[in-house]
């Protein structure tokens, strides 16, 4: 594998520097008082499977994601363009803290762009 080819996951370090983002994340998701509704019925290990499948989607990791698309696994939760900003802002300063380079970062706000209309329900 060429330096070209090689994923912003491992680019950031793999496994270890994914497992303390996810951490950083999931903590930073459940005490946002306008996130933490979403995720009531969504036990701890679903969450942070979750925060995996989302950042390994958006890094390229390793993680073969097979399940719903995301629209399928969305439906019907009414996330709103507000609130997948806040998701999105946490997850860019989670990546800022642990010194994510610009390309990276850069990279990452073009896939949140990209799959938005997937996942944000209504606009307020
Ligand atoms: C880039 C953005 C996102 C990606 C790539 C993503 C990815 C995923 C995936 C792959 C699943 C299916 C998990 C599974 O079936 O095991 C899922 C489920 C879910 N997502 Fe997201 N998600 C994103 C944003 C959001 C946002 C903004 C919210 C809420 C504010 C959210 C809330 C949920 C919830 C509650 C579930 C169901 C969890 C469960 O109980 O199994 N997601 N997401």
């Amino acid at each position: 594998m060429t330096a070209a080819e090689t994923s912003f996951y491992d680019q950031l370090g793999g496994a270890p520097t994914i497992k303390e983002a996810v951490d950083r994340f999931y903590v930073r998701v459940l005490d946002d008082a306008e996130l933490a509704p979403y995720f009531v019925d969504t036990d701890v290990i679903q969450l942070k499977r979750h925060q995996v499948l989302l950042l390994s989607q958006v890094l390229g990791g390793p993680t073969a994601y097979e399940g719903r698309d995301l629209a399928t696994a969305h439906a019907g939760m009414a996330i709103t363009g507000e609130h997948y900003a806040k998701v999105g802002s946490h997850l860019m300063g989670v990546l800022g803290e642990m010194g994510a380079p610009a390309h990276i970062a850069a990279a990452v706000e073009d896939t949140l762009k990209a799959v938005r209309p997937d996942i944000v329900a209504t606009e307020s």
